[in-house]
């Protein structure tokens, strides 16, 4: 019995998962495949892509969620910060473990108004929002300041162009042994090269689920 696996985040959880399967964007479905690559890979162009996709949820898997909880638990973890709220999904697993741990913190960042609302009313209604605070805006704007000074996790699933630029926004408060876990990180090869570079300051694999699980060992 844990908060992950009981009520009311268990049913609530199942909901959102069904909810995020059922929506639709029909401006991001007229998309051609050309056009949503360009737009995956821009680094200029990632406010109009999420834009045609603010109705889309684009949630962690339930596996990767697992993992997340998994993670956080293991580690102890107390401080965490997360790129890319979107309804909420993986802020809850997140969230849950961090309530198995006895409590801390998670910053988490959405520049998409609507989804911000949502994501207050699913860590209600979890019963987690104690533990969560929502920074609306850009994350290169509201992640760049007051921060933990010791990170235990970070994870990795706004805009994938602009992963590196978060990662140098709080490297150096990552404590030894923090676990970064990127989501989608093919779409970032400069990322993937950088986390996996020898003397980079991390171990670095490619995980299940277009997941790249880092360990900062420098
Ligand atoms: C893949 S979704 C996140 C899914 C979420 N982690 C979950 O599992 O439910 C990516 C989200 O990041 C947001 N986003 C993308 N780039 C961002 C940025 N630079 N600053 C803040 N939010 C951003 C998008 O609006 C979108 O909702």
């Amino acid at each position: 019995m844990n908060t992950l696996n009981t009520a009311p985040l268990a049913p609530l959880l199942d909901r959102l998962f069904a909810e995020a399967d059922a929506a639709t964007s029909p401006a991001f479905a007229a998309l051609s495949h050309e056009e949503r690559d360009r737009l995956m890979h821009s680094k200029t162009d990632y406010l109009h892509l999420y834009g045609l996709m603010k109705d889309l949820w684009l949630p962690v898997s339930r596996e990767t969620g697992l993992l997340l909880y998994m993670l956080v638990r293991s580690t102890g973890a107390r401080n965490i910060v997360e790129f890319g709220t979107s309804f909420g999904i993986s802020t809850l697993h997140l969230a849950a473990a961090l309530r198995d741990n006895g409590g801390g913190r998670i910053i988490t960042s959405e520049f998409e108004p609507s989804k911000v609302a949502r994501s207050h009313e699913h860590l209600a209604e979890g019963g987690l929002s104690d533990l969560v605070e929502i920074r609306e805006g850009d994350a290169l704007k509201t992640l760049s300041t007051d921060l933990p000074d010791a990170i235990d996790l970070l994870l990795l699933d706004g805009a994938k162009p602009l992963y590196p630029d978060i990662l140098d926004l709080m490297e150096n408060r990552l404590k030894p042994n923090a676990f970064v876990v990127a989501d989608n990180a093919d779409f970032c090869p400069a990322y993937l090269a950088r986390v996996r570079a020898a003397q980079s300051g991390y171990m670095s694999i490619p995980f299940a689920d277009g997941i790249e699980l880092s360990m900062r060992v420098g």
